[in-house]
């Protein structure tokens, strides 16, 4: 089995502020894998060095066989679909949605090149209509309500049928209805045999799609538990993870969480 992604020993300082250290993790093909931790833990930061997205100060990263700092990061990026509030928000708001998914082609975040490529246009129509979207594909970004942010973001992370999803927070800001309708396409995306390995940052156990199979739990800039899900989601893990007595629960392939009067 070929590994998808490999950090060793990854530590990044900013501002003087540590932000990462000592991160080992390890993601084999097949693998689904839920980062999941307290405000501030570093989780997001974990994905962005992952995604090619930010620098680590130390360590060594691996993505899909590259190692990072030996490799065209623009290469990468075309193997592998990210999606993230701070991407997002670099995007230009007077694009399309159209023309948003479509960036995803050459994974900038500005108008795709081509205009006259039909094939492409009808790849990314298809994207869109996946993810429900096709109806609102020529409004501007700048309309969108948070849920339809997230759908154009997954329909622009998975365009190019990724290697490699990497996905921060991706119902974050849904309501229940969007939220679960999102976590249906995730439980899709997670089936299907093409997609090397997936991995997705959330705080909340209920958000963690069904098909996920490894959990690593992140605090104070680390992972501190890291594992098959069933293993490592224990009361006890996240206790002491979120650093407050919690009880999870796991029906039907999903997750639940509540605080316990202390
Ligand atoms: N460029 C930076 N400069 C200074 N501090 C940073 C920088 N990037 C991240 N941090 C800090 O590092 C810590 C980890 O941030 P990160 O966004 O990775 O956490 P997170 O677990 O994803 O948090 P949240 O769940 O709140 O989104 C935070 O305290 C954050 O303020």
């Amino acid at each position: 089995m070929d590994t998808a992604i490999e950090l060793q020993a990854v530590g990044m300082t900013r501002q003087r502020q540590v932000v990462l250290h000592d991160v080992d993790w390890r993601v084999e093909d097949g693998e689904r894998w839920v980062l999941l931790g307290p405000n501030g833990a570093g989780k997001s930061s974990i994905l962005k060095v992952a995604a090619t997205y930010d620098h680590a100060s130390t360590g060594t990263i691996r993505v899909l066989g590259e190692t990072l700092g030996r490799t065209l990061v623009q290469d990468l990026r075309l193997r592998l679909g990210y999606t993230a509030s701070s991407l997002e928000r670099l995007m230009d708001q007077r694009m399309s949605v159209r023309e948003a998914v479509a960036s995803g082609f050459d994974a900038k975040l500005v108008r795709f090149g081509s205009t006259h490529d039909e094939e492409r246009w009808a790849a990314v129509d298809a994207s869109l209509a996946r993810v429900g979207l096709a109806a609102i594909a020529d409004r501007r970004l700048a309309l969108l309500s948070e849920g339809e942010r997230r759908r154009v973001q997954i329909a622009r992370a998975t365009l190019t049928g990724p290697e490699l999803l990497l996905l921060d927070e991706p119902t974050a800001g849904l309501d229940i209805a969007g939220r679960e309708q999102l976590l249906g396409l995730l439980e899709d995306i997670a089936a299907d045999p093409a997609v090397r390995a997936v991995a997705l940052v959330t705080h909340h156990v209920e958000e963690i799609p069904r098909g996920f199979t490894h959990v690593a739990l992140v605090a104070d800039g680390t992972i501190v538990e890291a594992g098959p899900i069933e293993e490592v989601l224990t009361s006890a893990a996240l206790s002491r993870a979120f650093d407050h007595p919690l009880e999870v629960r796991h029906q039907d392939g999903r997750f639940a969480a509540r605080g316990l009067q202390t």
